[in-house]
């Protein structure tokens, strides 16, 4: 990569990282002295033959100065091989630039979540390539010019949470998988949308009107429609109301337009505040009635326990048979007839009123014994199956993992398998999942069936990504990793697609670390969430996790065999320069894009690190392999 690339980019990162002195720019291994692609600077992905930079991803780093895109798009070499840049989850300030308009390859622009204002560039429409493009949760302001709906590619579109105003462009929402402008001023008719998108996407817009939005457009004119449209062409120019530079304007049509909130906008809000106070109420008192249930039946069964000396241990293995059924072997405390309550039903929809005593009633079948416990798969009275994971991995103390379960059970992602219902007592920890038919990631690969095909391969990588990119941040502030991520632990579905299973069940090395940076900290809640969000580190096991199912997906082989790991193995291969010898041999014959499984490779292979600071984290991963899913797809579409 040539040095005037590699300087304007180092200057770029100084200018994000609102750091003057781009010598001590941030952290990152940016150094002039090395090369983009060979050295792996981090965020940025190079093209096949490592001589031009293709993606930059730089989300989640805390960056604080400013984003000056001319910057980049003014330099030819980088214009003409910018792809992919994404800056989401920031602190940056600044706005974009009319210079965009020269970064012309540019397919995916994300923004979102930082503090960038101003008036989007008119010249943003030249950008023909533009695919996605997310600047929600900033500060923008002004119209959005009716040309960018002439952009054809584009499929994405998300500007949520804003201050932008005037007519919502007439995009092809046929074209669009991601559409959302609520939260902002917009005004007038929404146009066709063909069905494809919800009122969801423009609520809190309040002289927005039309289909799918509830309020009608008949009867008295909308404020801001054709009539006045030069008004607000005037002051959506301008920065919202409560920006300084219009605080002092004495205009009394701009007052109107965009002073304080209107009449709708204050009963809206006031309806949000009522049934936010009325939801807030009621889990105060599901809590409170919770806590004092739990504190009865603990003290009952202290009682219990007190009274009968010591507690009777009932091991279902050794209890007789009952007319040849065989009966669930996972053994259970008995607390006096209190196991009933004790197990937690997280899922009611399924799992209506399941009790202990019904799980182990049922037959059970034991389908493995991993490391961390035994599987049963089990038949319900009512013919559902399901699993029970019984857990002898004594890492997560019982009151940590309750807890852990409670918070994952708030936390949805439908490529992530939430535990239907849980049971913990000192001696015994069960999980019960939903069963799934199709097996295992691991049995789909290493299994007698050998037709798993490159693009089916790429779309489990992908999906598994973003499916666990999601949980890391969601999960963020509690630091609640996977822990025990690996091609058995990822299920498929009916669909044949992949589900996370186990997700936070075992504490996996990052909880233990953790644990033990608590021992050396006076507050327990305090430590547990600024370490997890502050240890740069936190999660990076699960992205060696993930790297080595790619790794998997890529080659075809165990993790380890006759004595050597995969990853050794690959990154030995890759080391002699026969990367060709490292791909599954069924992916060549069906003549698979070598240049794709390259740019998988180097995915797996920076997640595989040896150092977890230089790992990406999953959301760059995800970004990562969407791209290379996307020219998968591309190419797909030209075969055709
Ligand atoms: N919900 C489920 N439905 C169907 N099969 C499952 C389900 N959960 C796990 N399995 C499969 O059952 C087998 C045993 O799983 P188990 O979790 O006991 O072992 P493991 O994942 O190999 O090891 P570990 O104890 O480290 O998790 C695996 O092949 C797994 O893919």
């Amino acid at each position: 990569v040539e040095d005037e690339v590699k300087s304007t980019m180092i200057l770029f990162l100084a200018q994000l990282s609102g750091n003057d002195d781009s010598q001590q720019n941030f952290t990152l291994n940016w150094k002039l002295g090395s090369d983009p692609c060979i050295d792996q600077w981090q965020g940025v992905v190079c093209d096949t033959r490592n001589s031009s930079v293709k993606n930059l991803l730089l989300d989640r780093l805390s960056l604080s100065g400013t984003l000056d895109v001319a910057m980049l798009c003014n330099l030819p070499p980088l214009a003409a091989s910018l792809t992919y840049l994404s800056l989401d989850r920031n602190n940056i300030n600044g706005g974009i630039s009319e210079e965009i308009a020269r970064c012309k390859q540019l397919t995916s622009l994300h923004l979102s979540g930082n503090h960038l204002s101003g008036n989007l560039p008119t010249t943003l429409s030249k950008l023909t390539n533009l695919e996605r493009l997310d600047i929600s949760n900033n500060n923008f302001w002004g119209r959005l010019q009716p040309d960018l709906a002439g952009i054809s590619n584009l499929k994405m579109f998300l500007a949520q949470n804003n201050h932008l105003s005037g007519e919502i462009p007439p995009f092809n929402f046929s074209n669009f998988d991601q559409f959302d402008v609520s939260f902002n001023n917009f005004s007038g008719v929404i146009p066709d949308v063909h069905g494809h998108f919800a009122a969801e996407s423009f609520l809190g817009n309040p002289q927005l009107c039309g289909t799918p939005l509830p309020k009608n457009c008949s009867g008295s004119p909308v404020a801001g429609t054709s009539e006045n449209s030069e008004e607000q062409k005037e002051s959506s120019a301008q920065p919202p109301s409560h920006s300084p530079a219009i605080a002092g304007d004495s205009s009394e049509e701009t007052k109107k337009s965009s002073n304080g909130p209107s009449r709708e906008q204050i009963l809206m809000y006031s309806g949000y505040a009522a049934i936010g106070a009325f939801v807030i109420l009621v889990i105060v008192w599901k809590l409170c009635t919770r806590r004092r249930k739990e504190k009865r039946i603990e003290a009952l069964n202290e009682k219990a326990v007190n009274q009968e000396g010591s507690t009777q241990k009932a091991n279902y293995v050794s209890s007789e048979n009952r007319a040849g059924v065989s009966r669930s072997d996972f053994s259970v405390t008995s607390e006096s007839g209190m196991v009933s309550q004790s197990l937690v039903v997280l899922s009611r929809n399924t799992m209506h009123e399941l009790k202990l005593e019904d799980l182990l009633k049922a037959p059970a079948e034991l389908i493995g014994r991993g490391k961390n416990g035994s599987l049963y798969k089990v038949v319900l009275e009512n013919g559902k199956m399901v699993v029970v994971k019984r857990i002898i991995d004594r890492s997560v103390p019982g009151s940590d993992f309750k807890q852990r379960m409670q918070i994952l059970s708030q936390v949805k992602h439908p490529y992530v398998m939430s535990p239907l219902a849980f049971y913990c007592s000192k001696q015994e920890k069960l999980l019960v999942y939903e069963y799934q038919q199709n097996g295992s990631l691991f049995k789909l690969l290493h299994g007698a069936q050998k037709s798993f095909d490159w693009t089916s391969r790429l779309g489990i990588a992908a999906t598994t990504a973003e499916a666990l990119a999601f949980m890391h941040q969601e999960l963020g502030q509690q630091g609640i990793t996977h822990g025990n991520l690996k091609s058995s632990n990822i299920l498929l579905n009916m669909n044949m697609e992949p589900c996370i299973s186990e997700y936070g069940v075992m504490g996996g090395e990052d909880y233990q670390q953790q644990q033990q940076q608590q021992q050396h900290s006076s507050s327990f809640l305090s430590s547990f969430t600024s370490i997890a969000s502050s240890d740069p580190t936190t999660f990076k096991e699960d992205v060696y996790g993930f790297g080595v199912i790619l790794l998997e997906l890529l080659t075809g082989k165990l993790v380890k065999s006759e004595g050597m790991e995969l990853t050794e193995w690959v990154q030995s291969v890759v080391r002699e320069e026969w990367t060709g010898e490292v791909f599954d041999r069924t992916l060549i014959s069906e003549y698979a894009s070598e240049e794709r499984m390259v740019n998988l490779l180097q995915v797996a292979i920076r997640c595989v690190n040896r150092s977890p600071e230089a790992r990406p984290s999953m959301n760059q991963v995800a970004l990562m392999i969407n791209t290379i899913k996307e020219e998968e797809e591309k190419s797909l579409i030209y075969e055709v």
